[in-house]
């Protein structure tokens, strides 16, 4: 089966088209004013029209305040918001119940101990997602193209919900694929040929490396 795929850090109608040609069921949109992808909420606004209601819009945010939001949530109209920073269980309810938008909750994993972190979001968060933790020197919380070890998340509850998140590229994904199961998976910087520029033949490649590891994929209950 296809996971949900997630092609994150859009800024040019060019990779909005090819995502969702290509069969991204999510594009993401990155509102973080230090990253390479950071767009403006009215570009991105434009640009999101034009799959809209073909692929979920995500309007990615760090930390972001009430103010920010609400023009984010105006000019974009994104069907779900996804906190990337240290936002509390608390503001993920008071943001559901201000805009009623489903949350993807972003948590950087190194160890089996940081999915302890989920757990007061639990039945909170609509979905979440596992990222890597950022290098020392990163000014990113994501975006930075590095993979986490994915063996962690053996130890996660077969019920939870998520997006595996981080250095993922065509060179990796079947593997990633093999070892979580993941139901949705979210890229970037693996289909990007310098930071922020996104590439429409890696992109091409991307999900051609998806489709062969989902055709691989033993199918479950077969005999055969
Ligand atoms: O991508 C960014 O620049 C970014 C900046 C700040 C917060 C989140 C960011 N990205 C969020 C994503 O969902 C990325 O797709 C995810 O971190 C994976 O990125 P990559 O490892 O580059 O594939």
């Amino acid at each position: 089966m296809m996971p949900d795929i997630k092609i994150c850090g859009l800024k040019t109608s060019e990779a909005v088209d090819r995502a969702v040609e290509r069969g991204a069921t999510h594009v993401g949109f990155i509102f973080f004013e230090k990253s390479p992808r950071n767009i403006e909420p009215d570009i991105a606004g434009t640009l999101a029209d034009r799959v809209r209601g073909r692929a979920k819009i995500v309007a990615v945010t760090v930390d972001a305040d009430t103010d920010e939001l609400d023009e984010i949530v105006d000019l974009l109209k994104p069907d779900i918001l996804q906190l990337h920073g240290k936002e509390s269980p608390e503001r993920l309810l008071m943001l559901k119940a201000l805009y009623g938008l489903p949350i993807i909750k972003a948590f950087s994993i190194r160890e089996p101990e940081d999915l302890k972190r989920i757990e007061p979001y639990i039945g909170i968060a609509d979905r979440f997602l596992f990222d890597a933790k950022p290098p020392s020197d990163s000014e990113l919380p994501g975006g930075n193209g590095i993979p986490f070890d994915w063996r962690v998340l053996r130890t996660l509850d077969g019920s939870i919900d998520y997006m595996l998140s981080g250095g993922l590229n065509k060179d990796n994904i079947a593997a990633a694929l093999r070892e979580t199961g993941a139901h949705g998976i979210d890229v970037s910087s693996g289909v990007e040929s310098a930071p922020g520029v996104k590439d429409v033949a890696m992109i091409d490649e991307f999900f051609a490396a998806v489709k062969r590891a989902s055709a691989l994929e033993p199918v479950s209950g077969s005999t055969k």
